[in-house]
């Protein structure tokens, strides 16, 4: 399709000019002017008219095909649209959706960027103020938990995304029946040094000192790379919980279940009062939805 059969001059300008081009045509062949021509010339210019009249309809018919190409949103618009809003609300997503869906890359791990390379790798986990309370404890989780975090699990299908309203809006949900005490996934993303918290990010378990002394702000944000556990939403009476595993130097914040989950359960942690309490925005109250008759506060 030519570009320049696009840009022919409106209609009416066109005809104008052809007109124009015919009668001094004629005259330069010796007919005579179409005002006063024969017949025939009646003909011809009816049959002229016609065929102008069609080549204008198709240039302006290719014009607009070639504008809905350009710009596919203004082919069928509302007929289109309420069916994407519904798939948003309705489907289920999975690790390979994320990026498109949510402009989330997809991580299982925990990425340490070069800036807090040095802090992370002078810091003995053994010696750490946590660790040293609770270090029987801290082994078992690293004893049952720690192996499973080396397998690198790329295809876990048991858990999905989906709409839950627009309160929470998006959560987690089991398609599987899920035992007590389970490995659920890690809540993986990026470390970082953070004096503001996202919606998406979970403390890192450390007592990290930087040069002055002073402990470190130090969270695992997954607002834009992470996994599924950053689509978990917050129940004062959860049926998952956090375990902080020592594993190599690293605290591995993962979740576990804590009651049985059934297929169609939506998952739950609790983000603990601190996460509302920082939260807190200007226009809201920044209190959590209760999603159950249960409301006592961990
Ligand atoms: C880690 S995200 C959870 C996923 C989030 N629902 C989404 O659609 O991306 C945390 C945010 O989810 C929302 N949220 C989680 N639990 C909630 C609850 N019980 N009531 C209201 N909002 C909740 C809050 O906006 C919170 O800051």
């Amino acid at each position: 399709m030519s570009d320049s059969l696009l840009s022919l001059p409106y209609p009416s300008f066109l005809l104008l000019h052809i007109l124009t081009r015919m009668g001094q045509a004629h005259t330069q062949k010796g007919y005579k002017p179409i005002s006063q021509g024969s017949s025939s010339a009646k003909r011809y210019f009816v049959l002229s008219i016609t065929f102008i009249a069609g080549i204008l309809l198709g240039s302006q018919a290719l014009k607009l095909e070639k504008i809905q190409t350009l710009f596919p949103s203004t082919a069928g618009t509302v007929e289109t649209a309420a069916p994407a809003v519904e798939a948003w609300k309705t489907r289920r997503f999975y690790p390979e959706d994320f990026e498109t869906w949510f402009g989330l890359r997809h991580t299982h791990n925990l990425i340490i960027p070069d800036s807090l390379k040095p802090y992370i790798e002078s810091h003995d986990l053994t010696k750490d103020e946590y660790y040293v309370a609770e270090k029987e404890l801290y082994d078992n989780y690293a004893r049952v938990f720690g192996p499973i975090l080396d397998k690198f699990i790329t295809n876990d299908r048991r858990f999905y995304v989906q709409w839950t309203g627009e309160a929470k809006k998006f959560g987690v949900f089991t398609d599987a029946y899920i035992p007590p005490y389970a490995f659920i996934t890690e809540y993986s993303g990026m470390l970082v040094n953070s004096s503001r918290s996202t919606d998406y990010e979970w403390h890192y378990y450390s007592r990290i000192r930087d040069e002055n002394g002073n402990i470190m702000a130090l969270g695992v944000d997954s607002q834009f790379i992470g996994n599924i556990a950053r689509f978990v939403n917050h129940d004062d009476d959860p049926n998952c919980d956090v375990v902080y595993v020592p594993w190599n130097n690293l605290w591995r914040p993962i979740y576990v279940s804590i009651k049985p989950l059934y297929p169609g359960e939506e998952l739950t942690v609790s983000y603990g009062q601190n996460y509302w309490a920082s939260r807190k925005k200007a226009e809201g109250t920044g209190q959590p939805v209760n999603t159950n008759t249960n409301t006592s506060k961990k």
